[in-house]
């Protein structure tokens, strides 16, 4: 597939009750392309009364008896493998306003869109699967439990992998019965607002998705106090994260699912295929510029090995192509914004003041956009803020380790737990490593394997809750006990 390049851009918007409304302050904030630092367009500016009214148009449209709350459940399983349907006929063109608003190679833009086609498909699915149990409780009563849904949930998503993380929230939510306002990131509203058209198309009742474009301590902030909104789902930073969970304890106790960042250890042992090795490794770290909430940001490997192994990481940061996202053979295109190259670079400027060797790249490419170079340290050591701290960048930390007793204990010490690999020949010691690592996703002679089914989330302060697979539905479900007596009992 070939890539529109300079996509138009159609939608500019809020929406809100299928309808497309000006900000209620009149301001607009520019959106940027992040290869070169330019106005892509200016997008209407949400803020707390754009958030307030589509909040009332969401309970509106969750009250008892509206239309949406009387469909049949295999009717929104429906509506949503048509939206699903949109998405894939307008998959050229979705892919190509993601590569222009985010950055990231075409390709892996498309690949996206097809992630968020299944996801989409999966959750249509479960539509009218989603049901209690009848239980056998003591005494002359009968007890069933309904999965109900929520209510009116916020939903706040970041800007690495934009169309996704839409999916990941408005699928689950929807196949249960919600109503949706989201708020796409500051950076990256673009293909969420073409979107909203699709719901439309699709035929969705008004009232039921909702997309307030705007900044996060202004729109997602009356997200998350709002007295009337029954759940916040939140990707992205740690310390948003923590703001999130206090607003909702401040105002109406809503409850919180977060997906947040991650530290996470990919650990080689001296038994694996060097080569498979080093791909799986370069990928974890290199994937989406290394914007990656469970990028394999330390790469443990053993002693025996080392020396040959960063040798093999070299070679792949330096041959790996970066520049134009709409170039078929483009590896890795810009960060998303200046804040980002900044952090980036700052970590790369603490790695060399601490004493790590710097295997490759180690600096900005270009002076246009945000690119970077793909950058590999070696001889890092945990102290370092480059093995603490999240990067959210192209650079690959290799560590030294002895044995495995002692890697899982370093692997563990960190306060995140998003994600963690192993990559050995030895099952039993893949078992014991993939059983001991404190992590919610383990991958094993693979990494970052996520599909529509595999439930997703974080140990420790990576998050609360899971996304994907069955287990999503529960972030999005209430459940309610019906016990009734029985006038006789007959058996
Ligand atoms: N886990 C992830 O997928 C993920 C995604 C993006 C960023 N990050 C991490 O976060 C760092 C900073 O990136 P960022 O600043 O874009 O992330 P962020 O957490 O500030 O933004 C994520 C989303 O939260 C919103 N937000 C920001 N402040 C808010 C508030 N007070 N209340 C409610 N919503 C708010 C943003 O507008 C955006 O939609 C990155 O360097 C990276 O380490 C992680």
């Amino acid at each position: 597939m070939e890539p529109i390049v300079n996509p138009e851009i159609k939608y500019k918007q809020i929406f809100i009750n299928n309808e497309w409304h000006d900000s209620v302050s009149g301001k607009t904030f520019p959106v940027l392309n992040p290869c070169t630092g330019e106005k892509i367009c200016d997008v209407q500016e949400g803020d707390k009364a754009d958030v307030d009214k589509a909040v009332a148009v969401a309970r509106a449209a969750f009250k008892r008896g509206s239309p949406w709350r009387t469909m049949d459940a295999s009717k929104r399983g429906q509506l949503i493998n048509k939206l699903a349907d949109f998405i894939e006929r307008d998959l050229q063109y979705l892919s190509s306003l993601e590569t222009l608003d985010n950055g990231k190679p075409f390709l892996e833009a498309v690949e996206d869109i097809l992630v968020c086609i299944k996801v989409l498909r999966y959750y249509a699915g479960w539509a009218d699967k989603i049901h209690g149990k009848t239980i056998p409780v003591d005494g002359q009563y009968f007890t069933y439990t309904r999965h109900e849904p929520v209510g009116v949930c916020g939903q706040i998503i970041p800007w690495n992998y934009p169309l996704l993380m839409f999916v990941w929230k408005v699928g689950p939510a929807l196949a249960c019965g919600n109503t949706v306002v989201l708020k796409p990131a500051e950076q990256t509203p673009l293909t969420a607002l073409y979107c909203a058209a699709l719901v439309k198309e699709a035929g969705f009742p008004p009232g039921v998705v909702n997309i307030v474009p705007g900044y996060g301590p202004t729109a997602g902030a009356a997200i998350t106090e709002h007295m009337d909104v029954d759940k916040v789902a939140f990707t992205g930073s740690t310390e948003v994260g923590h703001l999130v969970m206090q607003a909702a304890g401040k105002s109406n106790l809503k409850r919180v699912s977060l997906e947040m960042g991650g530290k996470s250890p990919l650990i080689i042992f001296a038994d694996a295929d060097l080569d498979d090795a080093a791909m799986w490794a370069h990928a974890a770290v290199m994937n989406n510029h290394g914007q990656n909430c469970c990028a394999g940001s330390r790469t443990f490997v053993e002693e025996a090995i080392y020396d040959a192994f960063v040798e093999k990481a070299k070679y792949m940061a330096e041959n790996r192509i970066v520049g134009d996202p709409y170039d078929a053979t483009t590896q890795q295109g810009p960060q998303i914004d200046e804040e980002q190259l900044n952090k980036i670079m700052g970590y790369i400027e603490s790695a060399k003041k601490e004493g790590a060797k710097l295997e490759s790249g180690g600096e900005r490419l270009g002076s246009k956009g945000y690119f970077v170079k793909p950058t590999v340290f070696s001889d890092v050591t945990d102290d370092m803020k480059i093995a603490k701290e999240e990067i959210f960048g192209p650079v690959q930390s290799i560590i030294k380790f002895k044995d495995a007793s002692e890697v899982i204990e370093r692997a563990n010490r960190t306060t995140y737990g998003l994600a963690a690999g192993v990559i050995t020949k030895d099952i039993n010691k893949a078992l014991m490593m993939a059983h001991s690592l404190e992590a919610g996703s383990v991958w094993v002679n693979c990494y970052d394997i996520v599909t529509a089914q595999t439930p997703f989330g974080g140990f420790k302060m990576s998050g609360h809750g899971r996304e994907l697979g069955e287990y999503a539905l529960h972030e999005y479900t209430e459940i309610k006990t019906v016990t009734i007596k029985i006038p006789q009992k007959n058996s």
